[in-house]
């Protein structure tokens, strides 16, 4: 509603267009962040309401009282209907309606943003309104998601439920409701329940007293919070629930149950107490006609008595009253009453019992001694009224009559003063409790910080892309989760191993020379794929491939030919050699792209460098790939709070938008992202100018369909960029890549001072070019040593970044993926390059992407102005 855009590509609306009864608990309130639209940052965290500064998703406050760190919650009556029973903020935002009235957006109108696990979820889900359910979860959490240890698990405990409860449930149970239910105590159950149903606000429909909606009032699943019948039953489920009607009806609540409730009778938990029937509607009228005996057979007290003798003789006459009493005694009604009062009492007490429900036995169990009470002493004045009718006097009563009529009629409460009221029903179940006003102002702050995890779920790097609309509260989970713990870090368990430095030491020299040495073939290994092994592969692809490189033909002017990619000579590029070829590269007369530089191959170069790597021949040859190195304990790496390494998400400004997709504590290794850093007309921008201002080179022995690749540096630095026998002449950064530099450091968190000194840029012309495994570990960078920061933006066609780790310890085989859309960033810092390797694989797309990848240098060659000495 307001925002714009559609589906994924929804922006939020402007605050100002947010209807605010619409926004409770899900929809962040812009208000009091910075910036519009799709721009709108949210606020600080501390600018948060405290007790929503611990939760994990984003909030409004807009309709509620107050602003800012004094805001609270709106009244549950003003919160939306559908949205008054859910336990988890969802979103309207597109819906149709406003405040009450509203209804869930169309599926397609939700942006995938607000689709946060917590957050309810109508994407996917079926239905509409009041009748939407709710759609499946993520399958990962982002990371700074992740289920607090601590807290109960929000999917539902399967191994304690029916079949038919596990396929019917689509929504969690609230916490507090599942760990009561686990513990099958009722009264526990029925406390959650209520405790839920507070919380939730929820109130029946049919508000008047406490009985269950009709059936086509039904809460579904969705509405009652994913409820267990159980649970409802113990609310809802007492006699005085029942209608008059349906007393004289003869409905008991059990058999109304039964009619109405049969689906939810099927959910019953197997082990929990079935909640009680009332006692039966037939008892309860018999107990009602007893009553009315009973206040017959007062009346004829009286006229004993002689009070209302008159009125009784007027009515039958002695006829009627020898009648009358003649067919007591027949019926011998005393006695068969008794026997019915006395099996309904057990029966009752049986129920109760089952019930378990403390209070309520002991209430009847009061009121149980009462009655009989109540019972034995009418019993025993009938008995004594029977003695003196035996010695019935009607003079010795007319006088008694008189002395009686001095004094008045006696009332009936009179008489029955030390009596007890029967209880006409059940005892009472406990009052509910009610409904509070407001939510409690200040909620426990939960444990907000979810513990840095060794990982993030494996699965969480093929997260589908995540949508344009960024939902803020993650930045505060982000920022959470990757800041420093305030204790002091406490020393590793195992303490280092003392040759560990030394070793290090060495290890850093040894490489520091070598790496400049390295052969190709080396390097090749070292990497892993290259483009032309990667090549290889690609001819045993299966048939889909085959037939899709067959179809690229009239797309791009390729032709698949003995074995390998041919340019069609008729779109006016020339063949690209093959790997082996000494053929020169013609530069290409007509193209679409920048026009193409040669990279220089080491091998033919006469730089220093190439120079340097003949004196050294004979040095021992460095491992192939290298055995695991030393590890710090029990970790891979140091902590990174002995290191003090702070993380660019943790630098950036508040409005930074950073999710840490890998989160290696061990390795000291963290990928982080930034979904759609530019818009997609920035993006359009951006990539006409970079593709225009970078003097494009072609590696030498690339393969049939190449990478154009280009390496710029800061004024002051002419390092080459030297990788895989590869070397790249550096080009000064032209003035549009500075100030894309300074709209990229300024989500990083860079002061003007400390900006990346270079930049690497990768063009992809299509699919079909790709970059095989490899680390950024060039001695440039030194990333093999240290913590580096490495920054990425992508531009163009959408590709899957890959990463895999060196050293897989068990359950780290897997390859994880993170799609990286044009607008992207994505960093890779601390130790990555030493312990993980990266690829852009090949893949069945046809637009050009551009990657753009700043470092900063560490290393000087000595022949850079830039050089400070070795070490
Ligand atoms: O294209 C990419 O995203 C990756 C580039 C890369 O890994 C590199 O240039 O080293
Ligand atoms: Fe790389």
């Amino acid at each position: 509603m307001s925002g714009k855009g559609k589906g994924k590509d929804a922006a939020p609306p402007e605050p100002e267009n947010i209807p605010q009864d619409l926004q409770y608990a899900s929809v962040f309130s812009f208000k009091g962040g910075k910036g519009k639209g799709k721009d709108a940052f949210q606020q600080e965290q501390e600018d948060m309401p405290e007790d929503m500064q611990s939760v994990p998703f984003p909030y409004n406050f807009m309709k509620g009282k107050g602003k800012g760190k004094d805001a609270s919650p709106p009244e549950p009556d003003d919160m939306p209907e559908a949205m008054q029973s859910s336990q988890f903020p969802y979103n309207f935002m597109s819906g149709k309606g406003k405040g009450k009235d509203a209804a869930p957006p169309e599926p397609e109108n939700i942006p995938q943003g607000n689709s946060l696990p917590l957050a309810f979820n109508f994407m996917k889900g079926k239905g509409k309104g009041r009748e939407a359910v709710m759609g499946q979860f993520p399958k990962a959490l982002p990371v700074g998601l992740q289920q607090p240890s601590d807290t109960p698990s929000l999917s539902p405990a399967k191994s304690a439920e029916p079949q038919d409860l596990q396929t019917k449930t689509k929504m969690p149970e609230p916490p507090g409701l599942q760990a009561a239910s686990t513990t099958r105590e009722p009264n526990a159950l029925a406390k959650a329940a209520i405790a839920a149903l507070n919380r939730s606000g929820w109130r029946p429909l049919e508000s008047k007293g406490r009985r269950p909606p009709e059936p086509e009032n039904e809460p579904s699943q969705a509405r009652v919070g994913g409820w267990t019948p159980t649970a409802y039953n113990a609310l809802f489920g007492s006699a005085e629930d029942m209608s008059d009607e349906d007393v004289v009806a003869g409905k008991s609540w059990g058999t109304w149950k039964q009619e109405d409730w049969s689906d939810w009778r099927k959910w019953k938990e197997p082990s929990a107490p079935s909640a009680p029937s009332a006692p039966s509607a037939s008892w309860d009228q018999s107990w009602k006609s007893w009553d009315k005996r009973d206040g017959d057979w007062d009346k004829h007290k009286h006229t004993k008595q002689g009070v209302v003798k008159d009125w009784w003789d007027g009515d039958d006459g002695d006829d009627g009253w020898e009648k009358d009493q003649k067919n007591w005694k027949q019926n011998d009604w005393e006695d068969e009453q008794q026997i019915k009062h006395e099996q309904n009492q057990n029966e009752w007490k049986t129920e109760w019992n089952q019930w378990e429900w403390k209070d309520g036995r002991d209430g009847w169990e009061q009121q149980n001694v009462k009655k009989q009470e109540e019972w034995n002493w009418k019993q025993n004045e009938k008995e004594q009224w029977d003695e003196e009718e035996e010695d019935w006097d009607p003079d010795a009563c007319e006088d008694q009559g008189k002395l009686e009529s001095q004094k008045g009629p006696m009332l009936e409460e009179e008489v029955f003063e030390e009596m007890a009221d029967a209880p006409s029903s059940a005892p009472k179940a406990k009052a509910m409790p009610t409904k509070p006003k407001a939510l409690p102002k200040k909620r426990p702050i939960a444990p907000s910080i979810a513990p840095i995890g060794p990982i993030a779920p494996s699965g969480a790097l093929s997260v589908p892309r995540p949508p344009t609309i960024y939902v803020p509260s993650l930045l505060a989970t982000a920022k959470a989760m990757v800041a420093k713990p305030k204790a002091t870090p406490k020393p590793p368990t195992t303490p280092p191993p003392p040759h560990l430095k030394e070793e290090a030491k060495e290890q850093k020299a040894w490489d520091d020379e070598e790496e400049d040495f390295v052969e190709e073939e080396e390097e090749d290994q070292w990497n892993g794929w290259q483009d032309w092994k990667w090549n290889g592969e690609w001819d045993q692809d299966d048939q889909a491939q085959q037939d899709w490189k067959r179809r690229k033909i009239p797309d791009s002017g390729l032709r698949w030919q003995d074995g390998k990619w041919e340019r069609a000579s008729t779109n006016g590029v020339s063949p690209k050699k093959s790997p082996k070829s000494t053929e020169k590269t013609q530069k290409p007369q007509k193209t679409q792209y920048p026009q193409y530089v040669k990279a220089v191959s080491v091998k033919n170069s006469t730089s220093a460098w190439a120079r340097g790597r003949n004196a050294t021949r004979g040095r021992p040859k460095r491992q192939k790939f290298p055995d695991a190195p030393e590890r710090w304990g029990e970790d891979w790496e140091q902590s990174r709070q002995e290191v003090d390494l702070t993380l660019l998400g943790q630098m950036g400004p508040p409005t930074s938008r950073w999710e840490y997709r890998l989160v290696d504590e061990s390795r000291r290794s963290f990928l982080g992202y930034m979904p759609s850093a530019f818009s997609t007309k920035q993006c359009d921008t951006l990539f006409e100018q970079v593709k225009e201002c970078t003097q494009w080179q072609t590696p030498p022995d690339s393969g049939p369909a190449p990478r154009q690749v280009a390496w710029m540096t800061k004024k002051g630095c002419s390092c080459k960029y030297r990788y895989g026998g590869v070397e790249l002449e550096s080009q000064e950064f032209p003035q549009q890549m500075q100030e894309l530099l300074g709209r990229v450091m300024k989500l990083c968190g860079g002061g003007n001072a400390d900006w990346p000194d270079s930049c690497s840029l990768n063009f992809y012309e299509d699919g079909a070019a790709s970059l095989g495994w490899h680390a950024d570990d060039e001695a440039l960078f030194q990333g093999k040593f240290e913590d580096i920061r490495i920054i990425s933006l992508s531009l163009g066609q959408a590709r899957t970044f890959e990463l895999r780790r060196n050293w897989p310890q068990a359950g780290e085989t897997e390859v994880q993926k993170l799609r990286l859309s044009s607008g992207d960033i994505m960093t890779m810092e601390g130790m990555m390059q030493k312990h993980f390797q990266h690829r852009i694989p090949k893949e069945g797309c046809v637009e050009p992407r551009i990657n753009l990848t700043w470092r900063w240098i560490r290393k000087h060659y000595p022949e850079c102005p830039a050089f400070r000495g070795r070490r």
